[in-house]
């Protein structure tokens, strides 16, 4: 409703000023509509779209549909990864040789993850890392754990090859 009323607002504001633009600007979820006429430019109204709005570039983030749950998220529970009972997410516990493969893998994870703005929720001891995958912004299972959680398979047969 936010969202609605300041584009109402812009609309009327664009019409009386005989403006010629309208802006986007901000960091991340932080973004202001600012309207441009030819000499300067104002800001109108600040909108937190992460409240309304999952992501302005890229990819729009949904959850997995029901024929993407019966295909890609059923070949990971294949290899061995669980839906939780009690939330939207997949779970598996790795083992690895020592901290040393255990951490390798981790830091192969953490350089994707970053790229891909996508981060697991996991938990490391010695030779052991369980992870939890989820996507926050949409409360459930995305795309984006489908993608990381097959590039830990990758990960863990090329260190176990
Ligand atoms: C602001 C930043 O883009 C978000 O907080 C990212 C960071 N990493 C994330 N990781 C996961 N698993 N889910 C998210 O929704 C998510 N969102």
């Amino acid at each position: 409703m936010r969202l609605v009323n300041s584009l109402i607002n812009i609309t009327s504001r664009f019409n009386k000023q005989n403006l010629t633009g309208i802006g986007l600007t901000g960091l991340r979820n932080f973004r202001h509509f600012f309207l441009v006429n030819t000499h300067s430019y104002s800001t109108l109204t600040k909108i937190d779209f992460s409240k309304s709005v999952p992501k302005i570039k890229g990819k729009m983030h949904t959850k997995l549909t029901t024929e993407e749950r019966g295909t890609v998220l059923a070949a990971l529970l294949n290899e061995g990864w669980k839906v939780l009972e009690n939330r939207d997410a997949i779970y598996k516990e790795f083992l690895f040789k020592d901290f040393n493969q255990a951490f390798g893998f981790m830091s192969r994870v953490a350089l994707l993850s970053e790229k891909m703005d996508h981060h697991p929720e996991w938990f490391n001891v010695y030779n052991k890392v369980q992870i939890t995958l989820s996507s926050h912004d949409v409360s459930g299972l995305s795309g984006r754990d489908v993608k990381l959680a097959n590039f830990m398979e990758e990960v863990v047969k090329s260190i176990k090859a």
